[in-house]
């Protein structure tokens, strides 16, 4: 679903984000990235949805080889996935209806069916009283769930994430994590960027580390229980 070839990124000269990345994640899987501030993250994230290009290198998403895309073939790519940004990026100026409905407008569907499935997943993150109040007065973990919807509206085949339990309490957390598990267990692929350990440690999904811009260890374990059986 996602793979990546000897990727390099450099926003500036002499400045690596990503040193020569490799890394396969297939179909329904849930991984974690993790790594200190400016292991590269984020700029990993933003090359899987179009949004920099690689300096040297190859970025295939379900597919499609999104280094060289154009950038009028970007947004079909983001049809298919759902992005979660750190800041949670909701317009300020439009509902929770509004702003999860967005998703449904951009591809087309109708008016009747978009009122169903917005509600429906707005039920399902437990927010649907919400639903004609404008961002600013909601809580923290109440506008994440709403961008979480906005996200997942759509079923998409990808999930990708970007320190999404950021600032947020334990139980919101839980919350936030069996949301990523049922997307996932509904055949999304996850990939969520954290520096949670505890989000982490409570998930038992594959992790792949970053420091500098370089994969420094991954742990699947899927793998580890395979070899404690074996
Ligand atoms: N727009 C940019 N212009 C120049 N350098 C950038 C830009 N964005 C990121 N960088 C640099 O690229 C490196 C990787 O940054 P990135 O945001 O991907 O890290 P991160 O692991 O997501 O960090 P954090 O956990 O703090 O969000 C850092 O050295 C950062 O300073």
């Amino acid at each position: 679903m996602i793979q990546l070839h000897n990727v390099f990124l450099s926003y500036q000269k002499d400045a690596t984000a990503l040193n020569n990345i490799s890394l396969r994640i297939a179909k329904g899987e849930f991984v974690f990235l993790t790594g200190p501030s400016g292991a590269g993250k984020t700029t990993l994230l933003r090359l899987l949805y179009g949004a920099l290009t690689p300096t040297s290198g190859q970025v295939l998403v379900d597919g499609q080889n999104v280094s060289r895309m154009t950038p009028s073939q970007i947004p079909f790519l983001r049809r298919s996935i759902g992005v979660v940004f750190q800041d949670f990026k909701l317009l300020q100026n439009r509902t929770v209806f509004e702003n999860v409905a967005i998703t449904l407008e951009v591809l087309g569907w109708g008016r009747a069916d978009i009122g169903k499935k917005v509600m429906h997943i707005l039920k399902q993150m437990g927010i649907a009283s919400k639903v004609n109040l404008t961002p600013q007065r909601l809580s923290g973990g109440e506008q994440q769930r709403v961008a979480l919807a906005r996200a997942l509206v759509n079923d998409p085949k990808i999930l990708l994430a970007d320190e999404p339990t950021g600032n947020l309490d334990d139980s919101n957390k839980e919350q936030i994590l069996s949301i990523f598990k049922d997307a996932n267990a509904r055949g999304t692929t996850v990939v969520v960027a954290t520096h949670d350990r505890r989000l982490i440690e409570n998930s038992h999904k594959r992790l792949v580390s970053l420091i500098k811009g370089d994969i420094v260890e991954q742990v699947d374990p899927k793998e580890e229980d395979s070899c404690k059986s074996a």
